[in-house]
């Protein structure tokens, strides 16, 4: 089994021409509610690419609807518990570009406490794979007592914080981490060549497998003496958010499935570009057999093990 200990968000996203500067009042051109949050996201893709997925979240009495939504998609919901107080939200600006500026209202999402904890990690067995990412509380926790019970914890540094440098990262057996957030981890500048960063991070975690994801640049993959590069699909965005969380959850359903790498990052890599041409969080993550139809269709694109 695959569980993901994350956030659930409703995302309020805005259409804007531009991010709005200091002190300026700035109409959207839309305004749209939507199923988000990292950990939700990742869940829904997960589910989407064929893979079984349990749900560890918390989430506010009055959103009881994303519970539906999940389960629809064949998240297991089990575990996600409604608790009294706000959701997680998020407040998202998309711009011409389809880029996107993001505040977090954790909300529900930090209200884990440790024997809630304890009572998540009991149900794994050993070899049960944990995925993470960065908009829950008590994460070292969670990592720390995972790892002791033999689950095999995947790490997503999103939204990156200082405190992710305090975590117990070789507890983990891979770590996606996007330009920004490698480089944080290292401390070099973000422009830093990908290889010069892929070689600071492996000697940082030479135990961890890397995937550092480019955006419109492709995808690396470090592990040991294995060192892979994917270009991107080249297709015009309308709107990137969740496509990290939806390549992540691709790569993680194929693994599950007991793929090779080469096809986990194709797969995922995919599934990425179709979702970044189309709006909003959970509604644009694309289902397995789209996925499988642009991947038969579209031109194939050159791996390279270097
Ligand atoms: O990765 C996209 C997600 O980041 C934030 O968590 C938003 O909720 C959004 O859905």
């Amino acid at each position: 089994m695959l569980y993901n200990f994350g956030s659930i968000n409703i995302d309020h996203i805005y259409r804007v021409a531009h991010f709005v500067r200091p002190g300026e009042t700035l109409a959207s051109s839309s305004y749209r509610q939507v199923l988000g949050g990292k950990g939700a996201n990742q869940s829904l893709a997960v589910a989407r690419a064929g893979g079984n997925v349990c749900h560890w979240g918390q989430l506010g009495n009055a959103d009881r609807w994303v519970l539906e939504m999940l389960s629809a998609a064949g998240v297991d919901t089990t575990n996600v518990e409604l608790i009294d107080g706000p959701s997680g939200h998020a407040l998202i600006q998309v711009d011409d570009a389809g880029e996107n500026a993001i505040i977090l209202f954790p909300g529900a999402n930090h209200g884990f406490d440790a024997a809630r904890i304890e009572t998540l990690i009991d149900q794994a067995r050993p070899g049960d794979w944990l995925l993470l990412q960065n908009e829950c509380n008590r994460l070292a926790e969670v990592m720390t007592q995972a790892h002791e019970r033999g689950m095999v914890v995947a790490f997503n540094p999103a939204p990156m914080t200082a405190g992710v440098s305090e975590l117990p990262l070789e507890a983990c057996q891979l770590l996606f981490v996007n330009r920004g957030e490698a480089a944080a981890l290292v401390e070099l500048d973000e422009d830093t060549d990908r290889d010069v960063l892929l070689e600071a991070l492996e000697h940082r975690l030479p135990e961890v497998e890397l995937v550092l994801t480019l955006g419109s640049d492709g995808v690396c993959y470090q592990y040991r003496q294995q060192r892979l590069y994917l270009p991107a699909h080249r297709v015009a965005a309308l709107d990137t958010t969740a496509a990290g969380d939806t390549f992540i959850g691709y790569f993680m359903a194929a693994r599950q499935r007991g793929k090779e790498v080469e096809h986990c990052l194709r797969l995922a890599s995919t599934a990425s570009a179709l979702c970044v041409q189309r709006a909003g969080a959970a509604p644009s993550i694309p289902v397995a057999s789209d996925v499988e139809a642009a991947i038969r269709g579209w031109p194939e694109l050159v791996m390279t093990s270097y």
